[in-house]
């Protein structure tokens, strides 16, 4: 059986060059590429290496590749990360690891940032099979759900619970996730903007226009896509 994960983990190797600052994000395809590129030594020592995700990070360390700080730099050659779902202009969700707020941050501070997975990522249009999350601010969280409930009525919203303790999950910056879960997802453009501009809330996982490229791999091969718009 194809693994179409590692096929587009061995395509986006090709982007890599010597020297550079590559940013990776989270999830399967991201591991196969950590594993590739332990896989040619004489690449990976000059490489320096930032994720977004603990899990990736913690692998990167386990290969013996050069790992540094998110905040110790203010730019990436390459941003790699996979996503649950992006559209033909390469809008993306990336909902499912709780860690879009760091995950946003290195993809605008890469001068490419590419989407890799299997070809069933895409969708023409992002619909509502995933959740939108917002990261908020705690101390917001009462007049973040009341401005989200009134603008996006017929969504429903979810803080998002721990499975291992009692209580909200914390993220990586020490805030609580809500997920939205909507009927309809409204024009993107406005919906980018209409969260982003609620007081309190520090990012949310809509991608909006930001990848460059998108290598997938599916039953038709390895496909490099550029944004339609
Ligand atoms: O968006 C993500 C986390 O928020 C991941 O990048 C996404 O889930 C990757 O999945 P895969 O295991 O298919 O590479």
């Amino acid at each position: 059986m194809s693994d179409y994960k590692l096929e587009a983990a061995v395509a986006a190797m090709k982007y890599i060059k010597t020297g550079q600052t590559v940013g990776v994000g989270a999830g399967s395809t991201i591991a196969n590429l950590i594993n590739l590129i332990a896989a040619e030594p004489a690449l990976a020592s000059t490489l320096t290496l930032v994720s977004s995700s603990f899990t990736t990070a913690k692998l990167i360390l386990e290969k013996g590749l050069r790992l540094q700080s998110a905040n110790t730099i203010k730019e990436l050659d390459l941003y790699f990360d996979g996503c649950d779902q992006f559209d033909e202009e390469l809008n993306a969700l990336k909902s499912g690891g709780g860690i879009h707020t760091t995950e946003k941050i290195l993809a605008a501070m890469a001068h490419e940032f590419i989407l890799i997975g299997d070809a069933g990522k895409f969708s023409a249009q992002l619909d509502v099979t995933y959740p939108l999350v917002i990261e908020v601010l705690p101390n917001a969280l009462p007049f973040v759900m009341k401005h989200l409930n009134i603008n996006f009525p017929d969504a429903s919203l979810n803080l998002r619970m721990s499975s291992q303790k009692d209580g909200a999950l914390i993220s990586d910056h020490g805030n609580y996730l809500v997920d939205i879960h909507f009927a309809a997802l409204l024009p993107l453009e406005e919906l980018n903007t209409k969260i982003a501009l609620i007081p309190g809330v520090v990012a949310h996982s809509l991608f909006y226009r930001m990848a460059a490229m998108a290598i997938i791999a599916g039953q038709d091969g390895v496909k490099i896509l550029t944004p339609q718009r």
